[in-house]
């Protein structure tokens, strides 16, 4: 029998209005395990993702073995999925622990949780993929019809069965969700063979729509779709006390703040920090529902106009990332702060996530270490509290990149854009020579001594403390003495600050006597002065 979920801590109740809620039994603390859910009841890739990603372990161990290539290897039945290795795939791999014990590792077990009864389907629709959601009800049903080894406990089954489903909403509200479901469970019925209704697999494609949850990363990039009816029980509120992540297939959900005995688990169904009426479009549109909570109660009373420049900002947040540029998205920022807009609202955050994203990819590691920068000191803390995870995935996002430029190139030479003091002072641009490693070991200690009751999933909070060690020895193989860490790390961050609060035109900065580097004005020409 495969390892189901525990739930001794939480109990199933009734909210008035609202359906089921899942309730506290216990008492938690900020950063404790709510819920541990070992095994998916249904965890499938994104489409494109397939191709870069192991099917069983979801990029774990590719996450973890940093320095060891992991070599994927496709599905030798279907050529669609990849794992790493016979343990990823779902065959059981011997292995030997510290004290010389033999134990079976089952950790991943797709052959079992499905892929065994697709595998044959997928070659057969070679070159053709079906899309994500038709994989997932795929899996659902073939799994419904499967011998004991693989199939759902009873109660699995009853909670499944308890799912809300919004059917009757989303036929006659969302037209683009219904073509999309309903032709999704006609290719699932006629290539599974199953004897099943189109009318119940329509019903169960609308239950997966509204009850699954973005499969992510340890760092939160969206990887896939997760979906377990006990999970799924918990509401939505914007004011959560919860916390959902995953490490591989497992999924947790941690307390953010203390959780008392009887009090409900709410989650944030979307991003908490936009404005209520971008909030309430999501809500409505994928959940079917108006959020009442305290939050927005306050909140729906803000302005409906938008300026020009957060109209523009959204407009673009709601095109293809793919197609995002550095420099035109610090146009829109640029924009924005020239509006005197808070560092701490919407869409400005959002933009400096997008930012950062993009100039990692375009290899602009220097401007995207001030940016990360600016994040960590000035945008997480107003937003987050200290033990969300986003903000220790972003802290350790920036000591990434830190150490990136500092393998690469030793030390960064960072840009700090043109200002203007509030005396109406123009200042050009200078370029400063930063050391990352010093940035990169104070963002690690920080994480590894202050974050004990932070929301990470463990694989994250292991990698952090590994990689903390690894820098603290290279420091030491340089023959740095530790104890004037502090001093020196003052003295990069107040010029790494500098760099940062540039990009969002900082009107408080007092010109520094000279340059660092260079000298020359030809040399300061690539610089935007603003
Ligand atoms: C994932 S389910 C949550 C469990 C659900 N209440 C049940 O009884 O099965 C999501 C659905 O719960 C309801 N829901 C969740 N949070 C809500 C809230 N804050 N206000 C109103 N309805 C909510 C909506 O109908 C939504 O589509």
């Amino acid at each position: 029998m495969l390892e189901r979920f525990s739930d001794s801590m939480t109990a199933p109740g009734i909210v008035p209005r609202i359906g089921r809620g899942l309730f506290a039994v216990a008492d938690f603390d900020t950063g404790d395990d709510i819920l541990h859910i070992q095994t998916p009841f249904l965890a499938v890739l994104n489409t494109e993702r397939l191709g870069d990603t192991c099917a069983g372990c979801f990029g774990k161990t590719q996450f973890e073995k940093t320095s060891q290539e992991i070599q994927l290897r496709y599905c030798s039945g279907c050529q669609v999925p990849k794992y790493c290795d016979r343990v990823c795939a779902g065959f059981p791999a011997i292995g030997v622990t510290s004290n010389m014990m033999l134990y079976i590792d089952m950790s991943s077990q797709d052959w079992h949780l499905g892929h065994r009864f697709e595998c044959s389907i997928f070659k057969a629709l070679k070159p053709r993929v079906l899309p994500t959601n038709a994989r997932a009800v795929l899996r659902i049903i073939l799994r419904l019809a499967a011998p004991a080894r693989s199939a759902y406990s009873p109660k699995e089954l009853s909670l499944l069965d308890q799912l809300e489903s919004h059917i009757d909403e989303i036929r006659d509200k969302n037209t683009a969700s219904w073509e999309r479901t309903t032709l999704s469970a006609m290719a699932v019925k006629h290539y599974s063979g199953t004897d099943m209704e189109l009318e119940e697999i329509l019903e169960l494609s609308a239950k997966l729509e509204v009850n699954s949850f973005s499969l992510t990363t340890a760092t939160y990039d969206r990887i896939g779709m997760y979906m377990h009816p006990y999970a799924a029980i918990m509401n939505h509120d914007c004011h959560y006390n919860a916390i959902v992540g995953f490490d591989g297939p497992q999924m947790y959900v941690k307390a953010i703040r203390p959780i008392k005995d009887g009090e409900q688990i709410v989650i944030s169904y979307v991003d908490a920090t936009h404005r209520y009426s971008i909030r309430k479009k999501e809500l409505l549109e994928r959940y079917y529902f108006t959020c009442r909570c305290d939050k927005c109660l306050v909140d729906e009373d803000e302005p409906l106009a938008m300026s020009d420049a957060v109209a523009d900002a959204y407009a673009l947040l709601e095109s293809n990332s793919a197609t995002y540029e550095g420099d035109k998205l610090l146009g829109i920022i640029t924009n924005l702060t020239d509006n005197t807009w808070s560092l701490s609202d919407q869409p400005l955050v959002a933009l400096v996530d997008e930012y950062i994203a993009t100039l990692i990819s375009e290899g602009e590691m220097e401007s995207a270490m001030s940016a990360a920068a600016l994040r960590y000191k000035y945008i997480d803390p107003d937003i987050y509290s200290e033990a969300h995870s986003l903000r220790v995935v972003h802290a350790w996002a920036l000591a990434k990149i830190a150490i990136h430029i500092e393998h690469t190139s030793v030390m960064a030479v960072l840009k700090v854009y043109g200002y203007t003091t509030a005396d109406g002072v123009v200042h050009q641009g200078e370029k400063i020579v930063v050391n990352p490693g010093m940035i990169a070991w104070s963002v690690l200690n920080s994480l590894v001594f202050e974050g004990h009751g932070s929301c990470v999933v463990p694989g994250l909070k292991d990698i952090i403390r590994r990689t903390h060690t690894q820098v603290h020895d290279e420091f030491l193989e340089q023959g740095t003495d530790m104890r004037e860490m502090n001093d020196r790390v003052r003295i990069e961050w107040e010029k790494v600050e500098r760099a940062a609060k540039s990009i969002v035109g900082d009107r408080t900065m007092t010109p520094i006597n000279a340059p660092l580097l260079p000298t020359a004005d030809s040399d300061l020409s690539d610089l935007d002065v603003w």
